[in-house]
């Protein structure tokens, strides 16, 4: 498989460094939690925002004969040492309003200060300092690898955060809590190299030294320390430490460090006999360790325990997103040139790959010569009589990794032999632009004059049933009689829900043998009209789609009975209450407009029921026109009461219905042709047209609306994404 140099990259430095990552992160995990212990405790005494250095000193010094230092933590606890008036020394914590003694300062807890070794150099001294800041940068450069990866998949800035299709668990995870973590993590590498650097002595040592003129200090003045404006000035928040002068020598003074200065004060006048701003080195050292551990901030203490607990998510899914991509490589028997049957793949996580390796093996199993590729390899093949392309659509409708050359290739390498061609598309109705990369290749082959064996064929999500079946078309098209069995592929249905039927009509009652059936989800789910419900009659990999219609909430089929349908046999033998397993398939193609100037709906059997829905949700009143075609009255009795209401309540301009089995027998395509100036002034001015039905249907449709861009000169596929279709 080809794959994109970020890709590589990425891959390349998490394999080479995870041992290493592995062991930083559950370290990390654990110390994440030792800030977080020493917050709670409860030394927190005032907001050390408002009060002033000046209130603190005078308060100590009233309490104490002799005070000799304060210091400020990253917890924002305040701790000090003083003689009382007993003559004892004390240190430890104190409130800084009331000088009252709070308690000890605890030892350092042994546990946490084997795990922050280990974490810190793994117990090998320089070497395990080097390795560990060497790893913190190659997790740096993962996290980067991984955002342009997330940023190619998502085709740009703007959409970073766009919804993600959830189809598989570790890819979908993956990229979720790899955006959500991204800053976190690179806080945390860059905090983490710079302090390996730093240990190192990469950085200058450049120390600011006070130079103090001894020969002007002066004694008066005297002020009372309350009034020092350069000690009224400084906020508790932002000190460091505070040494008190060591006697009552004018020489000793205040020498007060504060986050970015250090200040000395005159302990009698409070004058500033020197400042000096703290090297940036020692900024970005004491903002790398906050950042790096979390000191002093819970929140981000928890943020920085999520973000490595992730760290070991990403170590997990990357290692199976990459074990089934290595399931699914290219082994030929044949040469290229010595196949008849050569299957092209266009793939970038490699499950359309298991397909194609799944049909070239029972092709082999029954004698023939198949020669498997990618699409970006595509060369001369001298003996191939049949090629099939098997590819995945990304991004916009785009070419997959494997395949972003194939189009040009296709008119630049020559072919002397000539060769029929099916093409198959894998991809999801989640995404707008369904397996449109595999309709490309289709237009492209024809155009190269090659014959097209059979119509493009779209598989949604992966669907072995849908696979199954074209399997059966297109070795029947060849005169073959190939069968892929389920055993050779994952096949089994993902993300089913509980639906308990609601209602449910008779098939006799209708003279097309159709019924309705209306369903609830037993939990909350998301669906609109146009989605799809897939169901498993078999209880296993076969697979039957209905289109939904959304009416007040429930979700209403209809369902033509067919004599050995599997999935109309199954739903029709369900009872009133009864509970089965299917799942929604979101189908982005055929929702109803949010905007439109126009939109025009064209229907026929139980492609109707879609629209029903479609119509009860057209609040806003869009201009809506229903061309709905059905056998007789009787069939249209089904969606009678559904209609009137929306034609009463304007949700429905008009319906025009053609009846194909009353006097005159009318098809939808004779009203599209009565009403071509209609029609084609819609599509002139971009409102939609929306198709549901019968293939048949469709194909009529399609020809009407051709004729009516030739005789109007103007290019249909202009307007090709206007149209929107359901048909089967
Ligand atoms: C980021 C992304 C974009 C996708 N874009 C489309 C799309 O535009 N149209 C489509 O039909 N399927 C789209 N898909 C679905 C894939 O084509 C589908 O899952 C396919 O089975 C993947 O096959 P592969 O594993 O061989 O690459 C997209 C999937 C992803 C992850």
């Amino acid at each position: 498989m080809t794959i994109s140099i970020w890709r590589y990259s990425h891959l390349t430095l998490a394999i080479s460094s995870f041992v290493f990552i592995l062991l930083a992160s559950v370290t990390g995990i654990i110390l994440a939690f030792e800030p977080i212990l020493e917050q709670i405790q409860p030394y927190k005494m005032a907001d050390l925002d408002t009060l002033s250095l000046s209130e603190t000193i005078t308060v100590f010094k009233d309490t104490y004969p002799e005070v000799i230092a304060l210091e400020v933590d990253a917890n924002e606890f305040v701790l000090a040492s003083v003689i009382t008036e007993e003559g004892e020394s004390l240190s430890g914590y104190f409130n800084p309003q009331t000088a009252v003694f709070l308690g000890e300062k605890p030892e350092a807890s042994t546990f946490f200060q084997f795990v922050t070794n280990l974490h810190r150099s793994l117990f090998l001294k320089s070497t395990g300092r080097f390795l560990v800041g060497f790893c913190s940068f190659l997790l740096f450069l993962i996290s980067i690898s991984g955002a342009v990866l997330v940023l190619q998949r998502q085709r740009g800035f703007k959409k970073f955060f766009a919804k993600i299709v959830n189809e598989n668990f570790s890819q979908y995870w993956h990229v979720v809590l790899g955006r959500w973590s991204l800053i976190p993590i690179i806080i945390i590498t860059v905090t983490g190299v710079y302090l390996s650097l730093e240990k190192f002595d990469v950085f200058p040592n450049i120390k600011s030294s006070h130079e103090v003129a001894y020969e002007t200090i002066a004694a008066t003045p005297v002020v009372l320390i309350n009034n020092f404006p350069a000690l009224q000035e400084v906020k508790l928040s932002e000190l460091s430490s505070v040494e008190f002068p060591f006697s009552d020598d004018v020489e000793d003074y205040y020498t007060v460090e504060l986050e970015d200065r250090a200040l000395l004060v005159n302990q009698f006048t409070g004058e500033i006999l020197s400042e000096v701003q703290s090297p940036l080195t020692s900024v970005l050292s004491r903002l790398s360790i906050q950042l790096h551990t979390g000191k002093g901030s819970i929140v981000w203490s928890l943020i920085l325990a999520v973000a490595t607990i992730n760290i070991l998510f990403f170590i997990y899914s990357g290692f199976v997103m990459t074990f089934k991509r290595r399931q699914s490589r290219i082994k030929n028997k044949f040469t290229k040139n010595s196949s008849t049957f050569v299957i092209l793949v266009g793939s970038e996580n490699g499950s359309t790959l298991v397909f194609a390796n799944a049909l070239k093996e029972q092709l082999m199993a029954s004698g023939h010569s198949v020669f498997l590729s990618e699409l970006n390899a595509y060369a001369t093949y001298k003996n191939v009589e049949h090629v099939i392309v098997m590819t995945s659509t990304y991004g916009e409708g785009e070419a997959p990794v494997n395949a972003t050359n194939f189009l040009n290739l296709l008119n630049t390498v020559p072919q002397d032999k000539s060769y029929s061609f099916s093409v198959v598309g894998f991809g999801s109705l989640a995404y707008p632009e369904f397996c449109k990369f595999a309709f490309d290749i289709d237009v492209s082959l024809q155009q190269q004059g090659k014959q097209q064996l059979l119509p493009v064929c779209t598989i949604n999500d992966k669907s072995f049933s849908s696979f199954e079946q074209w399997v059966g078309l297109w070795s029947k098209a060849v005169g073959l009689t190939i069968v892929v069995p389920s055993s050779s592929l994952d096949v089994k249905p993902k993300h089913l829900k509980e639906f308990k039927v609601i209602s449910v009509t008779a098939s006799k009652d209708n003279p097309d043998d159709t019924f309705k059936i209306v369903l609830k989800p037993n939990k909350r789910l998301q669906f609109t009209s146009g989605d799809l419900l897939a169901i498993y009659p078999k209880n296993d990999y076969h697979e039957r789609l209905y289109s939904i219609g959304k009416l007040h909430g429930a979700l209403h089929l209809s369902v033509k009975l067919h004599a050995q349908g599997l999935g109309s046999g199954y739903l029709n033998a369900l009872k009133k209450d009864a509970i089965f397993s299917a799942r929604i398939i979101e189908n982005k193609n055929f929702h109803f407009p949010k905007k439109s100037s126009r939109v025009v709906l064209i229907g026929n059997g139980t492609g109707v029921l879609p629209f029903l829905g479609m119509l009860d949700q057209n609040t806003k009143n869009i201009p809506t026109y229903l061309y709905c075609g059905l056998r007789n009255q009787q069939s249209y009795a089904l969606y009678e009461n559904e209609l009137n209401a929306s034609l009463a309540n304007g949700h429905l301009a008009k319906l025009h219905l053609a009846l194909s089995q009353e006097q005159g027998k009318v098809y939808v395509q004779d009203l599209l042709l009565r009403d071509v100036v209609f029609i084609f002034e819609t599509l002139s001015m971009g409102g939609t047209l929306m198709i549901c039905g019968s293939l048949a249907m469709y194909q009529g449709v399609q020809s009407v609306l051709r004729q009516l861009c030739e005789a109007n000169k103007t290019d249909f596929e202009s307007f090709r994404h206007l149209i929107k279709s359901d048909c089967y």
